[in-house]
């Protein structure tokens, strides 16, 4: 395993769960809980979240959530506007500790370390759990920079050149802007700053990265390169997309979580069980458009 060093606890600590431990929990004894039917088949999930729950104020934007998500797989999150879907995605590397109003309680684990614990740095986390947004934010910098960016803030200081277009070339950009990484991340195309800002994500050496509908603003040329994208960094990374867009939800993902509305965890299942035959009649209306 690369450095899952999450600040002061240590890739060691975070070890010590077996695989088989891992799966025992995630198939366990939560199933007789109502409220948390989807801890799923998924052998040795990555990412586990067992009764996550998030409170904003009144509003309860995520019922007791359990669900496992499986590691160099795609998983689409999908639901209808306001279910909870970008706020699930941004517990999973603590991004709602910035929203004063969000009150997390439950766990969500990664590679079985609860990312909850005091002694986790949100920080080192989000350098393993990278995220990408859904309208590319590039810095006013240089493409080169940044893409070093995250690099320097790790302390990294030799190899950055390759390092750089390691990242620039897993982000499928470095053909297009090799001659000319002095030039501003901003004066790129929408769909290029998006694989920029992939890049950015990707050049710390992330093990799961974070997408909220990465396409929405995109047109079809560069939605379709971004699809393209996705696929191959399941190769290497884990990969979580929220979308509202359900033909691309059943194109680029393995897995279907399907939120519906009360920031309720529907149904979790492999895509093509979810689009072909989903086990809840709600979700079936969902998918064939009779509501959402
Ligand atoms: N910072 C916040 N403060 C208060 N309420 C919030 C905040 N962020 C989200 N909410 C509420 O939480 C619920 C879930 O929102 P969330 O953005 O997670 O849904 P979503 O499924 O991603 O929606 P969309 O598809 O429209 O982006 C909604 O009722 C939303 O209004």
């Amino acid at each position: 395993m690369s450095d899952t060093s999450l600040g002061t606890t240590t890739a060691t600590e975070i070890d010590t769960e077996t695989d088989e431990e891992s799966a025992d929990r995630s198939l366990g004894t939560e199933t007789d809980n109502e409220m948390e039917p989807w801890i799923t088949d998924v052998r040795s999930p990555i990412l586990e979240a067992e009764e996550l729950v998030v409170q904003y104020g009144d509003i309860q934007a995520l019922q007791p959530v359990s669900v496992g998500l499986p590691e160099k797989e795609v998983t689409a999150i999908i639901g209808p506007s306001g279910c909870g879907k970008s706020t699930f995605l941004r517990c999973i590397n603590r991004m709602n500790d910035l929203v004063d109003a969000a009150d997390i309680t439950g766990s969500l684990r990664f590679r079985g370390k609860d990312i909850y614990d005091d002694d986790v740095d949100p920080v080192a986390l989000r350098r393993k759990i990278g995220m990408v947004f859904q309208k590319p934010n590039p810095f006013p910098k240089s493409i080169y920079d940044n893409v070093a960016y995250g690099l320097r803030i790790k302390g990294q200081t030799e190899n950055m050149d390759e390092a750089v277009e390691q990242a620039l070339k897993r982000a499928a950009l470095w053909d297009e802007v090799k001659d000319q990484l002095d030039k501003s991340g901003l004066d790129l195309s929408g769909g290029q700053q998006q694989r920029l800002c992939i890049a950015r994500a990707i050049a710390p050496d992330p093990e799961v990265i974070l997408m909220d509908e990465p396409a929405s603003a995109l047109d079809p040329v560069a939605t379709s390169q971004i699809e393209d994208l996705i696929a191959e960094l399941s190769e290497d990374y884990t990969v979580v997309v929220v979308t509202h867009n359900m033909q691309q939800a059943a194109r680029i993902s393995d897995k279907t979580a399907v939120f519906l509305t009360g920031g309720q965890l529907v149904e979790f299942d492999d895509t093509n069980t979810i689009f072909e035959n989903p086990k809840h009649q709600r979700v079936e209306d969902y998918i064939t458009g009779k509501f959402g």
